[in-house]
C-alpha cells in the first residue's frame, strides 16, 4: 500500500499525495521544471542540490531507469514532486522502475499531486522554500521546516558537491550499438573545475579531442597551471556563485594568463563575477528544454535547455565584455564573451542533457580557442 505524502510551502499551502520514494522529511527550495524527458538527468544533475523539482510533464517514470543516464555519481535534487507515475516504466534500457530507484537512494518524491496548481502558484510567487514529508506525515513540522530553511541566496555549495580529488575523464559518448562509452583521442588538455559538474558535459569535451582533468571548485589557479591546460573548463552548480570568492580569484588568474575559458551556466555566472559585473536573483528561474535563445552575432534563435535561478546582470557588464546571447523569454542574459581575452561562457546547457542540440557547436569554439587563442578575440585582431 502507498504511504502518505505532503509537501508544504513556506507560504502555508499543503499539498497531499502519495510517497513515491523514501519515507522522510526533505527541505529545499521548489522550482518547476517544464522538460518532457530526462527526469532521471534532472535527480542527478548536482546544480539541483537543495531543489525540491516538480515536473510539469504529467507522467513521470514511463522509461525507467538506467544507470548510463546518471548526470552524477549520486541523486543532488532534494526531492521529487510529479503528477503521476505510471504503474509500469517500458523502455528497452530500464533497469529499475522509477519509485524503487528513488527509494533505494533515499530519495523522498510525492505523486497525485495538483502539479498545475503549484507551478501557477510558483510562477505568480516565484521559487519558494518548502518540504517534502512522507511516511509518518505532520504538518506542522513540515511547515516548520520550509520556513526555517534560509533559502539559496547567498548559498555556497560549488564546494559541497564538489568532487574530493581531481581524476581523469575520457569517456565519450555511449555507443547504442556496444553500449559502451566511445573513447577519443586526445588532443587538447582541459582542466575541468567540478562546481557540481554534468557527466555529459565530459563526455562532449573528450568526444572533441579533449583529456579532461577534473578538480575541486577549491583548486588554486597556480594549481591548474601546474598542470599545464590548454583550457579550462568552468563546470555548472548549484546554489548562488556570489559567496564561491574562491573560484572568482582563480578565474580571474586564468583571464589574466589568457587561458582559453568556457563556462557553462554556474560557470558563466562565476566569468562574469570574475570581471567585475554582478548576479542577482531571479523570480522562478529558468527550468526546461524549450527556451529560444538568440545569438546575437547571427540573429539565429537557438532552442535550448535551462536550468538556472541566478543570472548575470547586463547592466553591470565592464566595457571589456560583450553580451553575446539573450533569452527571448524575458530578455536576461544568456552569454558572453571577453574582447580582450579568450574567454566566453553561456547561462543554458549546450550540453543538453535532456534537450535539444542546437548549443552544442560552443564546445567547438572552445576546441577552437584551444588550438588558436586569437579566435573570436575582437580587440586582438583575432579571427571571429
Ligand atoms: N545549472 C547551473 O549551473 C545553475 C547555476 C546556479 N546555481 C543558478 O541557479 O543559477
Amino acid at each position: 500500500m502507498n504511504q502518505p505524502a505532503i509537501l508544504a510551502l513556506e507560504d502555508g499551502t499543503v499539498f497531499e499525495g502519495v510517497s513515491v520514494g523514501a519515507p522522510g522529511l526533505s527541505v529545499g527550495e521548489v522550482v518547476f521544471n517544464t522538460a518532457i524527458t530526462g527526469y532521471q538527468e534532472v535527480l542527478t544533475d548536482p546544480s539541483y542540490a537543495r531543489q525540491l523539482v516538480t515536473l510539469t510533464y504529467p507522467h513521470v517514470g514511463n522509461t525507467g531507469c538506467t544507470d548510463q543516464d546518471d548526470e552524477a555519481s549520486r541523486v543532488w535534487a532534494s526531492g521529487l514532486i510529479v503528477r503521476n507515475v505510471p504503474r509500469r516504466p517500458s523502455n528497452w534500457r530500464n533497469q529499475v522502475a522509477l519509485p524503487q530507484w528513488l527509494a533505494a537512494r533515499g530519495v523522498v518524491a510525492i505523486a497525485d499531486i495538483d502539479t498545475r496548481k503549484l507551478t501557477r502558484l510558483l510562477r505568480e510567487s516565484g521559487a519558494q522554500n518548502g518540504a517534502l514529508m512522507a511516511g509518518d506525515v505532520d504538518v506542522a513540522k513540515a511547515l516548520e521546516a520550509a520556513r526555517a530553511f534560509p533559502g539559496l541566496k547567498g548559498m555556497d555549495l560549488a564546494k559541497v558537491v564538489t568532487t574530493p580529488a581531481s581524476y581523469e575523464w575520457r569517456d565519450g559518448q555511449l555507443d547504442l550499438d556496444s553500449n559502451t562509452f566511445v573513447q577519443a583521442e586526445a588532443r587538447h588538455h582541459v582542466v575541468a573545475y567540478d562546481f557540481g559538474v554534468k557527466h555529459n558535459i565530459l563526455r562532449m569535451l573528450a568526444e572533441r579531442g579533449c583529456r579532461v582533468t577534473v578538480v575541486p571548485a577549491q583548486t588554486s589557479a597556480a594549481d591548474v597551471m601546474a598542470l599545464q591546460p590548454d583550457g579550462v573548463f568552468l563546470s555548472n552548480g548549484p546554489g548562488d556563485p556570489a559567496p564561491c570568492d574562491y573560484a572568482i580569484a582563480a578565474i580571474r588568474e586564468f583571464v589574466a594568463a589568457r587561458v582559453p575559458t568556457f563556462g557553462i551556466c554556474l560557470g558563466h555566472q562565476l566569468l562574469a563575477l570574475a570581471v567585475g559585473a554582478q548576479t542577482l536573483k531571479m523570480g522562478h528561474g529558468h527550468h526546461g528544454a524549450n527556451h529560444p535563445v538568440q545569438d546575437l552575432d547571427s540573429g539565429r534563435v537557438m532552442i535550448t535547455s535551462q536550468n538556472h535561478g541566478f543570472a548575470v546582470d547586463e547592466a553591470t557588464l565592464p566595457a571589456n565584455v560583450r553580451v553575446t546571447h539573450r533569452s527571448l523569454f524575458d530578455g536576461s542574459n544568456q552569454g558572453i564573451a571577453l574582447t580582450d581575452a579568450p574567454a566566453f561562457s553561456f547561462q543554458g546547457h549546450p550540453e543538453a542533457s535532456p534537450g535539444p542540440h542546437d548549443v552544442a557547436p560552443l564546445f567547438d569554439r572552445f576546441v577552437a580557442s584551444m588550438r588558436d587563442p586569437g579566435f573570436g578575440v575582437r580587440d586582438s585582431g583575432g579571427r571571429q
